[in-house]
């Protein structure tokens, strides 16, 4: 794989060291990582990208307000972002990620994205454990699969 865009919304922190353990693994793998805010990030950003990693909080057991507003901004530029786009991501959560990876789902599908794998869920109580998974998924994302 060539580029890899990992994006990001934090509060406290945890999810951006999730996406920098997953670019950490990407460039493991020998890939390319770029790892933005999802306040930075934008469909051109998606054109010559060859996956997306999304590392989302979830306030209130939802998407996360950047995070949701991402693919609000990304839709109707939908055709700038690279067809048949691999998307994978890990939901940073204190208790179950149902209705966030449920939104996820759905986002993937109206965007014609290609998920990959499994949503990834971690837990800031855990966030040594979870790092391990996004790294993980870095290098296996950057191994196309
Ligand atoms: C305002 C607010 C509301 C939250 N509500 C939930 C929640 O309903 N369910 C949940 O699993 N986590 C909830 N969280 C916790 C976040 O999931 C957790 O703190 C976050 O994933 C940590 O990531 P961060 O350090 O990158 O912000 C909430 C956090 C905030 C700030």
């Amino acid at each position: 794989m060539g580029k890899i865009v990992i994006s990001y919304q934090s509060f406290t922190g945890s999810c951006k060291a999730l996406a920098e353990a997953a670019a950490e693994g990407v460039a493991q793998a020998g890939g390319q990582a770029e790892v933005k805010n999802i306040t930075e990030t934008k469909a051109a950003d998606l054109a010559s990208a060859d996956a997306f990693v999304l590392v989302t909080t979830q306030p209130f057991q939802s998407l996360a307000g950047d995070t949701k507003k991402f693919f609000e901004t990304v839709w109707p530029a939908r055709e700038e972002v690279k067809k048949g786009l691999t998307f994978a991501a890990i939901i940073c959560h204190a208790n179950e990620a149902t209705d966030s990876a449920a939104a996820l789902d759905k986002f993937a599908t109206y965007l014609g994205w290609k998920k990959f794998g499994d949503w990834v869920l971690a837990a800031p109580a855990e966030l040594e454990k979870g790092k391990i998974s996004a790294r993980q998924l870095g290098i296996a994302v950057a191994q196309g699969g």
